[in-house]
């Protein structure tokens, strides 16, 4: 069985100056996810890996690029496992490092699917999870944007066009068969104080051993309204894996306006990476080759 692992940096416009920055953040997480799996590691593990890479890498902004009206960090992350239909989420936590690790852990050490808020952040304390101050997520210039843009829809209007977006994801296929997802994302800026995105729900992400793993991005609001991840895998009983990711961008933005991207696996390892945005940086691996770009692929 070959084994593929599959991360992207979000879908926006990327602008120039942080284009190699992006595309060399995502080969480095999809190297290190792929690593997991090359050591026989699980679908589980490797996306935990690359997506943990990710929420670390400033490039990303990781989970500092979109404070809410208050100027704070919330922070929304989500996993699951395609052999058990298993997944763990957690939303509108704060002052954490890695939620997709707080995430897992709702997964496993809970008898729940997601926490959020002020049970999210108990959970962590309860479990050990290092607490950080807000203002170690948060850099300089995304508290000038956020300054400058006081406005929840002139983010959105624009197309995903401003550095409103901090979402990163992972999607992979282990050496036994099994496929998992993972997402984490600080939302979109000056989104209401406990605005939740598709990106913790079962609808911005999906994985089964049966159809495949999907991990999207965009606005959160239009891939709710699609169930995008399922309309993906949903597409892909009959299509190519690349024409039901295209498919089903194309449908969330003729039904309801929204842009976004996605990457997806399917049990066979076919996988691709696809987006109506400017730009999405992605990153694959497989037969121990990289694909990588910020063109769809
Ligand atoms: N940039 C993103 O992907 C944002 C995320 N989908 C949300 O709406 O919260």
């Amino acid at each position: 069985m070959s084994v593929v692992l599959v991360v992207h940096g979000g879908a926006w416009a990327i602008p120039d100056e942080l284009a190699k920055a992006s595309v060399d953040g995502v080969k480095t997480a999809a190297r290190e996810g792929f690593s997991v799996l090359k050591r026989g590691g699980s679908a589980l593990d490797a996306v935990e890996v690359a997506v943990r890479s990710m929420e670390d890498n400033t490039v990303f902004n990781a989970h500092g690029g979109t404070l809410n009206t208050d100027g704070e960090v919330e922070l929304d992350a989500f996993i699951m496992d395609g052999q058990t239909l298993a997944s763990g989420a957690v939303s509108s936590v704060k002052n954490i490092a890695n939620p997709v690790s707080l995430a897992r852990a709702v997964m496993e050490k809970t008898s729940h699917m997601m926490l959020t808020s002020r049970g999210a952040n108990l959970f962590a304390e309860s479990i050990g999870t290092a607490m950080i101050p807000t203002e170690t997520l948060v850099t300089e210039y995304e508290r000038k944007e956020w300054k400058k843009h006081k406005d929840y829809m002139t983010g959105v209007m624009e197309d995903f066009s401003t550095r409103a977006h901090d979402t990163v994801g992972a999607v992979a296929l282990d050496s036994a068969g099994n496929v998992a997802c993972a997402t984490s994302t600080g939302g979109i800026r000056n989104k209401m104080v406990g605005r939740v995105g598709d990106s913790p729900i079962i609808c911005g992400g999906y994985a089964d051993n049966f159809s495949g793993a999907v991990s999207c991005t965009g606005h959160g609001e239009s891939i709710l309204k699609v169930t995008l991840a399922r309309l993906i895998l949903s597409k892909m009983e009959q299509k190519s894996v690349t024409e039901a990711l295209q498919m089903s961008l194309q449908h969330m933005g003729d039904r309801v306006q929204g842009a976004g991207g996605a990457i997806v696996v399917s049990p066979s390892g076919h996988w691709a990476a696809t987006f109506t945005t400017e730009r999405m940086a992605w990153a694959a691996v497989e037969h121990d080759v990289l694909w990588y770009g910020l063109e769809p692929l």
